[in-house]
């Protein structure tokens, strides 16, 4: 169910929601530099499109998807942020109740490699202590302009405690994987009672909302 755009508005539909059947809800929000392709993740995860001429995230979008995994209905709340430093104050209060985060950089693009650390330190300060965090390197596509060799990216994830893994929105490589595996992960946590609710504001007509998690092996 698409419900936003690139406005950056608050999704003021979902306070009229009315109550839906489904097993889980995880909130998932992407992270990292501009232009890294987080939009057209969510857009190709989500709607099944890559977007032509796709602008700037103002602020935070937002979109749901639920999915059917092994019987069970698991509705994924994402939430889409602006990568632009200017916005930073608001996209950092979207961390704190998230059960995963896609931090992701572009693997052409050395810059947004260079500038993880600082993002890390923006998870440290902001989200709680138990989300699942996946390092995403997208357009993969773009083979011939690569400039953050997989093998790099990979330590770093490691030594980070984190997953790896590579996508292109555009060719629509790993995008379901993305999301599925880390969908089946936070249920694996769920099932195994790994929860914290305190960080969690559940939203108005929802039912049950986790937030916690251990690191997994997503592969
Ligand atoms: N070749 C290629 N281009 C991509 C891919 N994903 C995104 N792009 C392009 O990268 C540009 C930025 O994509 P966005 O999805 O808007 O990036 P973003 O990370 O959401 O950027 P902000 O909203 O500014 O934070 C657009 O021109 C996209 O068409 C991909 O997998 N392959």
């Amino acid at each position: 169910m698409p419900s936003s755009s690139k406005s950056g508005d608050i999704p003021v539909f979902l306070f009229s929601m009315s109550m839906e059947d489904y097993d889980y809800l995880f909130k998932i929000v992407l992270i990292g530099n501009a232009g890294v392709g987080k939009t057209c993740l969510v857009r190709r995860f989500t709607q099944g499109l890559f977007p032509p001429g796709q602008g700037a995230t103002i602020g935070v979008d937002f979109m749901i998807k639920t999915v059917e995994i092994k019987g069970e209905k698991v509705k994924l709340q994402i939430w889409d942020t602006a990568g632009q430093e200017r916005f930073r104050s608001i996209t950092q209060s979207y961390y704190r109740s998230a059960n995963a985060l896609i931090l992701t950089y572009d693997i052409t693009c050395e810059d947004s490699f260079r500038c993880l650390p600082e993002w890390l330190r923006e998870i440290e300060q902001y989200a709680n202590n138990q989300v699942v965090t996946i390092l995403v390197g997208n357009k993969i596509d773009l083979a011939e302009k690569r400039e953050v060799l997989r093998q790099r990216a990979e330590d770093f994830a490691e030594a980070q405690s984190m997953l790896y893994l590579e996508t292109s929105a555009k060719e629509s490589d790993n995008v379901e994987k993305l999301f599925l595996d880390l969908a089946c992960e936070l249920i694996r946590e769920a099932k195994q009672n790994k929860l914290d609710n305190s960080d969690t504001a559940p939203m108005p007509g929802e039912g049950k909302t986790i937030s916690y998690l251990s690191c997994c092996n997503i592969n």
